[in-house]
């Protein structure tokens, strides 16, 4: 049986979306909503699901939700430009492939708001020096802690590196698990998807293999 659904603060509407687009649809223009406003948008969707936003155990929820979606979706304050803007040139000439692999992220796909969680291999060829390695991962979080597609969140990665460092070639693999696959819809646990993306030197086929060859041997 449903529960008894209290009545909710008529006072705190949700912002609509034309709202907080305002005359613009540039995404860097949305008017952010209130706190109150994001919380009373959670006590709807509770009672889409069928439950009692009043009751005890779920009176705190909106505002821990809340909460949880500025860490989920903290990459759309965050510039990865910035995050790259410094580069060690004293690598006494240092020019073969940079990689980190297994930089483990979570996401959320931008058509259920379902995570998906998986690891962004970044390969690199420098030309005028290298960048910390931490940058590269967070480059990956900058990026997976918005909404996006996995396509996008690889293409994204490796057009950010390939700007602002100038490489000689960028590779970006992602493999990951799809919660929205796996825990609704097609329910197909345990398949995952891989996207690559390559740029200069790792457009030669040959190139791509000493990449995933690497990626893929034993570890540490
Ligand atoms: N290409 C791509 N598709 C994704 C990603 N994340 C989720 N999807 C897919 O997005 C599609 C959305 O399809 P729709 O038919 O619009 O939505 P749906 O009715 O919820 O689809 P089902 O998941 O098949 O139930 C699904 O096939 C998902 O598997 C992603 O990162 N990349
Ligand atoms: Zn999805």
């Amino acid at each position: 049986m449903n529960p008894v659904v209290k009545s909710m603060n008529p006072v705190v509407q949700p912002l609509s979306v034309e709202q907080a687009l305002g005359p613009s649809a540039d995404k860097f223009l949305i008017k952010q909503p209130t706190q109150e406003q994001a919380e009373e948008a959670v006590r709807t969707l509770i009672l889409w699901a069928g439950d009692d936003p009043s009751r005890e155990g779920l009176v705190e929820t909106p505002r821990r939700v809340a909460k949880a979606y500025k860490e989920f979706y903290k990459g759309y304050q965050e510039d990865a430009d910035e995050i790259l803007d410094r580069v060690f040139e004293e690598v006494e000439g240092y020019r073969d492939m940079v990689l980190v692999r297994d930089i483990p992220f979570s996401s959320h796909c931008e058509h259920h708001m379902v995570p998906f969680v998986g690891k962004a291999h970044i390969g690199y060829y420098p030309s005028e020096g290298v960048v910390g390695l931490s940058k590269l991962a967070r480059i990956v979080d900058v990026y997976a802690r918005r909404l996006q597609t996995q396509e996008t969140m690889t293409a994204q990665i490796t057009q950010t590196l390939e700007r602002v460092l100038k490489p000689r070639g960028v590779a970006v693999l992602i493999e990951a698990e799809h919660m929205c696959m796996s825990m609704r819809g097609v329910q197909k646990q345990g398949s995952s998807t891989m996207t690559t993306q390559y740029t200069g030197l790792f457009r030669e086929p040959a190139e791509q293999v000493r990449f995933f060859t690497m990626v893929k041997s034993a570890g540490l």
